[in-house]
């Protein structure tokens, strides 16, 4: 295996000492860089296979700069820095490192941090070349459905959605021939493969726009360039009128955007292109745009046979068949649709067809054994058991032949031959809750099922070989664990291929009404009473509360309300007491801004900027980019005063 590496790293002291720890360990040292653009000049021509990158070096560029072009060319990095203030760390960690050590390290660190960068690496490489494969060959399948344009790019949004994370798509052609005409649909995910399709008039509808405007907005919008992504939109005035972009950043709350042009087919002829956005604000990556750029011949297959009004050429009937539903109707049960939690969703469909090892972690009461249960529903063991097993609940003496099962005879009381937990898992998905609770003993028995797919049972004479996929959850910090002495190092990255994380109930309030809706119609359906919901007070009072217990305490609650319901409504939960939270004035989901009151809110945050300012060059008007007297009258309109206070 190719074990060159590379340093990154500006102090000469502190790159020697790397260098000598390194080739004692047995790897090869293929270059030590001071600057970002020595780096360039090494990964040219060396072509390491793993990089050590410091955050501040020499020149004006920094190792994060140059992350992103690691990420892109799929070459692991670790970054080594001294402790740096939260808004860096926040940005190295939006590269997606392969590790991060503190300095000053120890020689153990560097080398276990080493040795989990590329198992992960080498893991998550070929399961990512399988998936890409899978994407290539449903891109070009979509060529000969029978369907009609809408439905087509409703299938390429649905096949793209697990890699590349979009709340809001623009797909659109403009063509040279018809003078730079547009032709757009927007498709806007509302729940996990749910999509709603706006046209340009529905989308003027929602933006309040008049048809006029709708038209120049339209004239006005040109083609992106190239493959690019920016993770910092936000509504803007400009000085031509709103922009498309900033259109839909505005009205649906998009923070970030992912442009993906295909190439044109004729010369001059018409340019399809995809604009992803997301509601997060550090949604897109290199990796993204990369993935894009390979997968783009697939798409323009995918796309030759769309029909755009554009290119004059008419609109095939749509001769439709829905998409299969089957992933829609494993996530049934499971309610929200938050980012997060979509996300949580994108995950388990791009996981569950892989046979990989997954770790779930997540406070108690967040989903995990639901989530566990749609990976096994959506693979292609399905149709075989799914064995669950608590951990923590097993007793350690009993812990080994539950799991490993035992001969007649093995030890004192072991009457019959007794089949462990994971030759019942046989063919199947075997689901260890609580992980983080099994002794370590039982530990190196794990890891050789995991190394060897065999098992031993207590007294057997020989290895039972097992085919089964291992889930494995826990809400204990298993980092922790493992620094502590009470995880195995080497199980820890085994079962870490694939980390699925919950998200707490509490960071992510937007759900809780929905949550409260599904549980009462659950448990008043139950009982068969008839109880529509819980009263607004009710429902602000959950939404503030802070929820330990997350979803389970949610849900226990709400049982116990509806059964001591008096009327048609729950006026009343008590909730046990710790300090509510302050709601948020309103959450981006109960309420969007309008365009109005984004553009007074922009223009009085730079109003306050310049202390009022609205003349010269440091001036309001400046900086918005438009004469003082526009300013005025858009103050005035807008019902900002002159002499607001900042
Ligand atoms: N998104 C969801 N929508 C509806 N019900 C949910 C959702 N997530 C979890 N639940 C319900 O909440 C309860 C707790 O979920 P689950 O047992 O999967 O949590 P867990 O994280 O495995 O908990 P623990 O760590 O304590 O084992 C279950 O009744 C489950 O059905």
């Amino acid at each position: 295996m190719n074990q060159h590496i590379l340093i990154v790293e500006d102090q000469f002291v502190e790159a020697n000492h790397l260098r000598i720890m390194l080739q004692r360990a047995g790897y090869t040292v293929c270059g030590v860089a001071r600057s970002v653009e020595q780096a360039e000049e090494l990964l040219e021509k060396e072509k390491p296979y793993l990089v050590l990158l410091d955050i501040f070096l020499a020149g004006n560029k920094t190792g994060i700069d140059f992350a992103v072009q690691l990420r892109e060319q799929n070459v692991p990095f670790i970054y080594l820095s001294a402790n740096s203030n939260e808004e860096v760390l926040n940005a190295a960690k939006a590269t997606h490192p392969n590790g991060f050590l503190v300095k000053p390290f120890r020689e153990n660190d560097l080398l276990v941090a080493l040795q989990i960068a590329q198992y992960h690496h080498e893991n998550g490489l070929e399961s990512q070349l399988r998936k890409e494969t899978q994407l290539q060959t449903q891109l070009a399948n979509i060529t000969t459905e029978p369907a009609g344009r809408e439905q087509k790019l409703l299938m390429i949004a649905q096949v793209l959605q697990p890699f590349i994370p979009f709340d809001f798509v623009t797909a659109a052609v403009t063509c040279a021939g018809a003078e730079g005409k547009t032709d757009l649909l927007h498709l806007r995910r509302v729940g996990f493969n749910e999509y709603q399709t706006i046209t340009p008039e529905g989308f003027a509808i929602i933006a309040n726009l008049k048809p006029h405007e709708l038209t120049a907005l339209q004239a006005r919008h040109t083609a992106p360039a190239d493959v690019a992504f920016r993770n910092d939109l936000y509504p803007r005035p400009m000085p031509g009128g709103p922009t498309l972009r900033g259109l839909i950043a505005d009205v649906f709350s998009m923070k970030s955007v992912l442009d993906l042009p295909l190439p044109a087919v004729s010369k001059g002829g018409p340019v399809l292109y995809f604009s992803f956005y997301s509601r997060r604000p550090d949604a897109f990556a290199a990796q993204h745009a990369a993935l894009g750029r390979r997968v783009r011949p697939f798409l323009l297959l995918a796309t030759q046979s769309l029909h755009w009004p554009v290119v004059n050429v008419p609109t095939e009937k749509p001769a439709y068949a829905p998409p299969s539903t089957s992933q829609n109707a494993v996530f049934e049960g499971i309610i929200g649709n938050s980012p997060q939690l979509t996300e949580v969703f994108d995950l388990v469909s791009q996981v569950a067809p892989a046979d990989t090892s997954v770790l779930i972690t997540g406070e108690s009461g967040t989903g995990k054994e639901r989530v566990a249960e749609s990976i096994h529903a959506l693979s292609a063991r399905s149709g075989k058991p799914l064995v669950k097993v608590n951990c923590a609940a097993l007793p350690t003496n009993l812990i080994e032949s539950e799991l490993f099962g035992h001969e007649r005879g093995a030890f004192t009381g072991a009457f019959e031959r007794r089949t462990g937990r994971f030759e019942q898992a046989s063919n199947g998905t075997i689901f260890l809750d609580e992980i983080g609770d099994m002794p370590l003993e039982t530990q190196v028995k794990l890891l050789r099922v995991l190394q060897q797919k065999e098992i031993e049972r207590i007294g057997g004479k020989a290895p039972v070989k097992v085919n089964i996929r291992i889930i494995a959850a826990t809400n204990r910090n298993l980092e922790k664990e493992v620094a502590e002495g009470r995880f195995r190092l080497d199980l820890y990255y085994r079962l870490n291929v694939f980390p699925i994380h919950l998200p707490s109930l509490a960071e992510r309030r937007e759900d809780i009404p929905f949550l409260v809706d599904h549980f009462v119609r659950v448990y008043a359906g139950k009982i068969g009473r008839k109880i529509s919901g819980v009263s607004d007070k009710t429902l602000k009072s959950l939404m503030a509360y802070d929820w330990p217990g997350n979803i389970r305490e949610l849900e226990n609650l709400i049982e116990r309300s509806v059964l001591l319901a008096k009327g048609h409504v729950i006026e009343q939960i008590p909730l046990p007491v710790n300090k509510p939270k302050e709601l948020p004035e309103k959450t981006e989901e109960v309420r969007l801004k309008t365009i109005f009151e984004n553009e007074r809110d922009y223009i009085i945050q730079v109003l306050q900027k310049c202390n009022g300012r609205i003349r010269g060059e440091d001036g309001a008007a400046a900086i918005l980019n438009i004469p003082p007297t526009t300013l005025g009258s858009k103050m005035k309109k807008l019902g900002i005063k002159r002499n607001y206070t900042f």
